[in-house]
């Protein structure tokens, strides 16, 4: 089965075509328009793929009802567009890349795969916000957790890299979102982003954990409405709020430089990651294996070296020159380090092809 996968991520479309043996046989990566995907642009771009047997799309957030890839009809996406609210950067692109493929591609089966469904089994005391219980049961909040496609992967990959179980796993998937996973035998045990994809570490242009007194306050004393800081927090602050610039490439080089808005977004960023990494540790009783994925996680080792730099105590340890040198996917442990240190490239396509030849092949 030849599947075409369509990833929407906030900042990017990529569409991949990967065939029956898991082989990378078409890839394209078509600009967003004004922040959506239009039918025309998606028609044009898919004429070049042939043979294409199945369509898999990767959708941020299932909400409590999607805890599994799932057929898409058109009553699957009208609730995908209902989950607008709790995923406000990516759901609306998810949904209009699913509206256009299908019109493009009619009666080739489609399905959904969510970031969301490998951390659907998250233990309560990791899943559960300290909050009302009028609220808990009339909302249903809980963390959901996102990027599980990348972190299923890495997870998979990483056993195959070291020929054994990875033991205890913390996944640092670093792109334009970022978050970590901390992973048991293939499972999710705890993970940063929350209820929705805002909640965790420093990112491109999202806060991450900010207090929620600040919110209130901006809110209720400084008379911002709701929509300025929604905008405010999703897209004018982590990287790009701290230095002008949302392109870890440029924060680095710009450290470098001696630029000090760059270099405290730098500090900024691996200090929340380095807590975050250890946090997940804790969950885990420990760390046997430590995995960097997503683009900066594949490409800076600045940000590699950041992160390990100051958890020795955990047993983490990075090798200079193997990291400075790495190519994913490669080890990059210091020797005598007691935690194996990975740089795996993100490969959700290979996890959607998979999930869906899963569902759609004949039982
Ligand atoms: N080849 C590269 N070299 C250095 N940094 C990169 C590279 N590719 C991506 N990045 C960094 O990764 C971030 C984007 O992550 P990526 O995973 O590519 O995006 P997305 O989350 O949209 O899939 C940017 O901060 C960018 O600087
Ligand atoms: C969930 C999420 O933040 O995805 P991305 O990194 O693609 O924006
Ligand atoms: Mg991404």
């Amino acid at each position: 089965m030849r599947v075409l996968v369509v990833n929407t991520g906030s900042s990017s479309v990529k569409l991949r075509l990967v065939d029956p043996d898991g082989a990378l046989a078409d890839r394209a990566d078509p600009p967003l328009d004004n922040g959506t995907v239009s039918a025309e642009r998606l028609a044009t771009e898919v004429e070049r793929f042939s043979g294409v047997d199945a369509v898999g799309h990767r959708v941020v957030h299932g909400g409590s009802a999607f805890r599994r890839p799932t057929a898409l009809d058109d009553e699957v996406v009208a609730r995908l567009r209902d989950l607008t609210g709790l995923a406000p950067l990516h759901q609306p692109k998810a949904v209009s890349g699913i509206a256009a493929m299908r019109s493009v591609l009619p009666g080739v089966p489609q399905v959904a795969c969510f970031d969301s469904m490998f951390h659907a089994d998250l233990p309560p005391e990791a899943a559960t916000y300290a909050i009302p219980r009028e609220w808990r049961e009339k909302y249903a909040p809980r963390r959901y957790g996102f990027h599980g496609i990348s972190h299923a992967y890495a997870a998979r990959r990483a056993g195959d890299m070291l020929g054994d179980d990875p033991g205890r796993l913390v996944i640092a998937h670093l792109g334009a979102g970022a978050s970590l996973a901390a992973v048991r035998g293939g499972r999710s045990v705890d993970t940063t982003m929350g209820f929705t994809p805002l909640e965790g570490l420093v990112m491109g242009t999202r806060s991450g954990d900010v207090d929620p007194g600040l919110v209130l306050w901006l809110l209720r004393e400084a008379g911002l409405d709701p929509d300025e800081v929604g905008d405010g927090l999703e897209w004018r602050s982590g990287l790009a709020g701290l230095t002008g610039s949302a392109d870890m490439r440029d924060v680095v080089s710009r450290a470098g430089g001696d630029d000090p808005d760059a270099a405290l977004g730098l500090a900024v960023y691996l200090h929340r990651l380095r807590a975050k990494i250890a946090a997940m540790a804790a969950a885990l009783d420990g760390v046997d294996t430590l995995v960097f994925t997503g683009g900066v996680g594949e490409h800076q080792p600045a940000v590699r070296a950041g992160a390990a730099d100051g958890l020795g105590f955990l047993g983490i340890g990075i090798d200079p020159e193997a990291n400075d040198a790495a190519s994913p996917d490669t080890e990059i442990t210091a020797s005598g380090a007691r935690v194996r240190s990975l740089v795996v490239e993100a490969r959700e396509e290979l996890e959607i092809a998979r999930d869906v030849r899963a569902l759609l092949r004949p039982h």
